[in-house]
C-alpha cells in the first residue's frame, strides 16, 4: 500500500528514513493513531490538532498545515480502499548529525511526516466479552500529555500485560491510578463514571473526550478525579478506552473478577452510545 512522506503519496518499498533521523535516535517526535469506519475517518479534526498542540510543546515545527495533512490522509485512505482500519501518523524532528541539541535554525533540518494505513477489524467479540488487565507502577516522566515517540514504558508495561495473558496494564503512580499504557482508564461506582483528571500525567484521550462528551447528553456523571488502585478492586465497573480498542470492558483486574465478571450496564450503554455517534459521524 502506499505511504505519506511530507507532502507525497508513495509506494512504501520508495521510502528512505534517515539513519540519523531524529524520531529513530531519540524518540524525538510525536504521533497519533486514527480510526476508520467505512471508509470515513473518525475525530480527524480532533486528532489533528492534538498532533500539532504535542508538537508545540516539544517546539517542533510540524512545517505543514493541518488542511494539508488531513487532505493527504483522506487521499492515502482512499488510495489504500481503507475499509475499517486505522490511520499511523507521525511527526519528527527530522535528520541531523546526532546530538541531543535541535538542528541549528539555519541548518536544511526539516520536520519528517509520515503516515500510513492498517486494515484493522473492529475488536467486536472482546467489547463483547471483556478483557482482563493486570496493574503495574507508572514509572514515565511526568509529561504524558504529549504523545511523544517515547514510548519504552508503555512498551515494558504492555509487555508485561501480555506475559500474563493479559490485554492492557493499567498504570498507578502513588497508588493513584493514571491510565493505560496505551488507553484510558474509568472505574464506574454507583452510577458514575470516573476517571483521572487531564493534567500531565495522563494522555487527554480523543475517545476518553468523546466519551465525557456522550456522558453530559446523556445525563451520566462524569467525574474527573483520582482514584485509588483499591477502588478498581470495589469498583461496580472497570473499562478502558483508546482509539483501536474504544469503550473496552474490563472484567479482571490481576486475576480478581470485577464485579459479576461481566461488562457492566453503563459501560454497555457507553458502547451503545459511542457506535451510534461513529455512525453519526462516518455515516457507516
Ligand atoms: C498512553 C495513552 N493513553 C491514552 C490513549 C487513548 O487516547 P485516544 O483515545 O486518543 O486513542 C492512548 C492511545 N494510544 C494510541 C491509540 O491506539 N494505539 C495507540 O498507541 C495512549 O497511548
Amino acid at each position: 500500500g502506499k505511504i505519506i512522506l511530507g507532502d507525497q503519496i508513495l509506494e512504501r518499498s520508495d521510502v528512505n528514513i534517515d539513519l540519523e533521523d531524529r524520531g529513530y535516535q531519540f524518540g524525538d517526535g510525536v504521533y497519533e493513531v486514527i480510526r476508520v469506519y467505512g471508509g470515513e475517518l473518525f475525530t480527524i479534526k480532533e486528532h489533528i490538532e492534538r498532533l500539532f498542540q504535542s508538537a508545540k510543546k516539544i517546539k517542533l515545527d510540524v512545517s505543514m498545515s493541518s488542511e494539508q495533512i488531513r487532505g493527504l490522509t483522506e487521499e492515502l485512505v482512499k488510495e489504500n480502499g481503507v475499509d475499517f482500519g486505522s490511520v499511523y501518523m507521525q511527526v519528527t524532528r527530522g535528520a541531523a548529525p546526532r546530538a541531543h541539541m535541535f538542528p541549528k535554525p539555519e541548518s536544511s533540518t526539516k520536520a519528517v511526516f509520515t503516515a500510513y494505513t492498517n486494515e484493522v477489524p473492529r475488536p467486536a467479540s472482546l467489547l463483547e466479552k471483556g478483557v482482563e488487565a493486570i496493574t503495574t507502577e507508572d514509572i514515565r516522566w511526568l509529561r504524558c500529555d504529549i504523545k511523544s515517540l517515547n514510548l519504552l514504558p508503555n512498551v515494558l508495561a504492555k509487555q508485561e500485560a501480555a506475559d500474563s495473558d493479559c490485554f492492557e496494564a493499567i498504570l498507578h503512580r502513588n497508588g493513584i491510578v493514571t491510565e493505560g499504557s496505551s488507553s484510558n482508564a474509568y472505574i464506574v461506582k454507583n452510577g458514575e463514571v470516573i476517571t483521572h483528571p487531564a493534567n500531565n500525567l495522563i494522555l487527554n484521550g480523543i475517545t476518553r473526550q468523546v466519551l465525557a462528551e456522550l456522558c453530559k447528553e446523556n445525563g451520566i456523571p462524569f467525574i474527573e478525579k483520582e482514584f485509588e488502585l483499591i477502588d478498581l478492586q470495589n469498583a461496580d465497573e472497570v473499562f478502558i478506552t483508546s482509539t483501536v480498542s474504544e469503550v473496552m470492558p474490563v472484567i479482571k483486574v490481576n486475576g480478581e473478577t470485577v464485579a459479576n465478571g461481566k461488562p457492566g450496564n453503563i459501560t454497555c450503554k457507553l458502547q451503545g452510545l459511542f457506535e451510534a455517534r461513529i455512525n453519526q459521524d462516518t455515516k457507516v
